[in-house]
């Protein structure tokens, strides 16, 4: 598995080639800086129109739960933006330990792969199809 991480980029930025280049999207904000919860919906369009759809395989986190005094973004509302854009949230804290972590980055995988045998499962189908087409239309 290859993990890209767009550190540094300015927030909502994102090149077409990697928007392409992933199997899966990792969506995290800080739930202290409103400014990156708003960045999540225009990365999330970014790359839906770079891969032409918004049916991707994508989670959101939600990170820095620890510093609840200082939130600037609620659960429900992280809550409502993933129900929207379709994908799994997780809430984490990087000072927990990472257990919150790592389920993001398995459920991310899970959603991969599922995706990927389903894509397979419709072509072989397909491939089958074609063969009983072609044999009966002979
Ligand atoms: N309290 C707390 N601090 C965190 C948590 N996660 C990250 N930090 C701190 O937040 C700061 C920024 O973390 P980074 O991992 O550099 O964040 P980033 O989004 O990758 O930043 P860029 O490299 O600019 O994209 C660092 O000081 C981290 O130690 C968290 O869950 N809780």
């Amino acid at each position: 598995m290859h993990i890209y991480d767009t550190a540094g980029q300015e927030e909502g930025e994102i090149s077409e080639a990697h928007a392409r280049w992933g199997d899966g999207f990792l969506l995290a904000f800080s739930l202290i800086d409103r400014r990156s919860f708003s960045a999540i919906s225009t990365i999330h369009a970014a790359v839906a129109a770079a891969r032409h759809t918004p049916n991707f395989s994508c989670v959101i986190v939600a990170n820095k739960t620890d510093l609840g005094h200082l939130a600037e973004v609620s659960e429900d509302e992280a809550t409502e933006l993933a129900g929207e854009l379709g994908a799994s949230l997780f809430m984490t804290s990087a000072c927990d330990g990472g257990p919150s972590i790592q389920a993001a980055f398995f459920e991310l995988h899970r959603d991969v792969v599922r995706r990927r045998w389903s894509r397979r499962r419709r072509s072989s189908a397909k491939t089958v199809i074609e063969g009983f087409y072609k044999m009966f239309s002979r």
